[in-house]
């Protein structure tokens, strides 16, 4: 029988595509499954049309079978066939679909989508095999014929024998080189992890045959292999159930099973959004941090299916940053594949998803913050900083989107709270959010700064983490009330007491002694109006604050940015009256106070002090 050769095109095609358009050669097993069920969907689309065809789902799977010894991996199927005319248009010539011409003749758009549309994935079978066979008989048809081929030099078409209506494609597995492994294509435990990874959602059965063993007869310490034929794909996908059959249950099988973690997810939002852009989705918002989440090698990403085929296994433009802990698959009919499927033409179609994505998201997270407390905040202590680094970073432009998940600890409330609460109990005098910062809750709650404002009844908000003061510097405001640090100069608090001007005019000079000894450690001393049992703290005046200060000398790339620290003097205090007289009386003394004193409020504030020695020994003279 004469060979036929493929016309010019199609040998160039036919290179390409095995040497380079997948990057992975397990691919050609995913295009053979493809194009299986699209020969199955061909004969129910028939069914639908044609009232003597009968379509019995049952009767329709594809299955996989592998001769080891004779190097041959067999994927048959009982779809709609193939004619001589069909095998020498649709195979002979590369890039010519008919799946592509069935689709627009039969003017689908939806439901059971024909996955076929370029008209080259058959031809990926060369990138794993140096002979491919195709037996097919077309429904309708007495006749089958055999396709037969050994890549670039061409074809041949001859009669054969099939019994049944369908497609066998069977391939001769190339021999392993030193590059590469393609025995792994006759490991069946292989092939179905492939079938799992890329067609577990196509929804007719793929059959196997699995070897397994069983202990022999009687005798319980020999065992036996027997081969077992098995359905190894899940068929219909999560998604494309209906929400109110499944149950919890299923939704964290769904978890496990696609190993999105160790833990339970907190909350599974399942979308099926119609619209501009039709998709599905199934996504979890986690509960634990997995363990290289804060590292450089977490990748974000949803696993992204085409009708029920993996196009990637993570798609990061689905997911925003401040996000990227979300786990789960979307699924759209409406992608622009390109050839390969590996990746998308353009993406107009996946931002608009995305969009979608990110807005259902929050709305799931807002809903699970005001009707679930406990498990939100399982979930903010894990990601909680990620939304504030996502309200700090890009300019804040994602602030609003944010602002209303974060929560803080609270002052009054000694728990979470957020800020929606934290506004709404506002007394109708308070014009500002207070929040005071340091290293924990517990040193927080201890800092004199925080004197005045708590006993002015006002709640503060406790910031703990490095990002916190960030984000809300970022933020600047919340429904219209600024934040302001309980260490900033104007707490916009009337204190009924002598203003710190007349405080300040009083004490002029001694202060203006005081920051001459303490030179630029200070910007400036002065009469404190926050204080109340303490002698002394810092407070800043300009926009970094002290906290600010430690986080950025702390990085690598220090530019050693300085807070305007004032240091404040609680003149109601006794231990001012010491220093009084000192100042009046003797100048070393008063000299000796104001180090210390410095100091002291320097070690409150969690900083270090310059000489330790020297602040010791100053103690020590005090002492004496
Ligand atoms: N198992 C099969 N049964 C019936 N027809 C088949 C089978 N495999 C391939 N075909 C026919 O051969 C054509 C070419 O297949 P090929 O895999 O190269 O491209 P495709 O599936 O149309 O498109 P894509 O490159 O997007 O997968 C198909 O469109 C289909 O008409």
């Amino acid at each position: 029988m004469a060979t036929k050769q493929f016309q010019a095109e199609t040998k160039r095609l036919l290179d390409i595509v095995i040497n380079s358009i997948y990057s992975n050669k397990e691919i050609f097993l995913r295009e053979l499954i493809s194009n299986s069920s699209d020969a199955i969907d061909k004969l129910y689309y028939k069914s639908l049309s044609d009232d003597s065809v009968t379509f019995n789902q049952e009767d329709y799977y594809i299955k996989i079978s592998v001769d080891k010894e004779n190097r041959r991996l067999k994927i048959s199927d009982t779809g709609i066939g193939m004619t001589e005319e069909e095998l020498e248009n649709n195979i002979g010539v590369i890039a010519k679909s008919g799946s592509l011409d069935f689709k627009k003749l039969n003017n689908l758009k939806d439901g059971r989508d024909i996955i076929g549309q370029f008209g080259v994935g058959f031809y990926s079978a060369f990138m794993v095999a140096d002979e491919v066979t195709i037996v097919s008989k077309a429904f309708g048809s007495d006749k089958a014929y055999k396709w037969e081929s050994e890549g670039i030099e061409g074809y041949t078409i001859t009669p054969c024998e099939k019994e049944s209506v369908g497609t066998d494609i069977i391939l001769k597995i190339k021999e392993s080189t030193e590059d590469e492994d393609y025995e792994k294509y006759l490991d069946e435990h292989n092939l179905k992890s492939i079938v799992k990874k890329y067609s577990d959602f196509i929804r007719y059965p793929i059959k196997m045959d699995i070897t397994k063993s069983k202990p022999k007869d009687d005798n319980e310490e020999e065992y036996e292999e027997y081969t077992e034929e098995e359905t190894v794909n899940s068929r219909v996908p999560i998604w494309e159930r209906n929400k109110n059959e499944l149950t919890e249950e299923d939704y964290k099988n769904f978890y496990r099973e696609r190993q999105y973690g160790f833990d339970e997810p907190v909350k599974h939002i399942h979308i099926n959004a119609e619209g501009t852009i039709s998709f599905k989705a199934v996504l979890f918002i986690p509960e634990r941090v997995p363990f290289d989440f804060y590292t450089k090698e977490y990748e974000k990403g949803l696993e992204l299916y085409s009708n029920g085929v993996l196009i990637m296994d993570k798609c990061p433009e689905l997911l925003p940053d401040y996000f990227s802990f979300v786990k789960g698959v979307v699924d759209s009919e409406d992608l622009s594949l390109n050839i390969s499927r590996e990746m998308l033409q353009q993406d107009r179609q996946v931002k608009l998803i995305a969009k979608n994505i990110k807005n259902k998201i929050k709305k799931e997270l807002k809903s699970l913050l005001n009707n679930d407390r406990e498990n939100y905040e399982k979930f903010f202590n894990s990601f909680g900083t990620q939304l504030k680094y996502g309200v700090y970073s890009d300019f804040g432009q994602n602030k609003e989107v944010l602002q209303d998940l974060l929560l803080f600890y609270s002052s009054k409330e000694s728990k979470l709270v957020s800020l929606e609460e934290y506004v709404s109990r506002m007394p109708e005098d308070q014009k500002y959010i207070y929040y005071a910062t340091g290293e924990s809750v517990d040193k927080v709650d201890k800092l004199p700064q925080t004197e005045f404002v708590k006993e002015k009844g006002y709640e503060i908000l406790y910031l703990t983490e490095e990002v916190d003061e960030f984000a809300i510097k970022m933020m600047g405001s919340y429904e219209e009330k600024e934040f302001k640090s309980v260490s900033s100069k104007d707490l916009g608090i009337e204190s009924g007491e002598d203003s710190e001007e007349q405080k300040e005019s009083e004490h002029k000079e001694m202060f203006g002694k005081m920051k001459e000894i303490l030179s630029d450690k200070v910007k400036t001393v002065r009469a404190s109006e926050r204080l109340k049992n303490h002698p002394v703290c810092l407070a800043n005046d300009g926009e970094i604050s002290i906290e600010m200060e430690k986080i950025l000398s702390s990085m690598p790339n220090n530019q050693n940015i300085q807070a305007e620290k004032a240091l404040e003097i609680n003149v109601n205090h006794e231990v001012f009256e010491s220093l009084k007289e000192a100042y009046e009386q003797d100048k070393d003394k008063f000299k000796l106070y104001t180090d210390v004193l410095y100091n002291q409020a320097c070690l409150i504030e969690g900083l270090s002090i310059d000489d330790p020695v020297e602040y010791t020994n100053n103690v020590c003279k005090i002492m004496n």
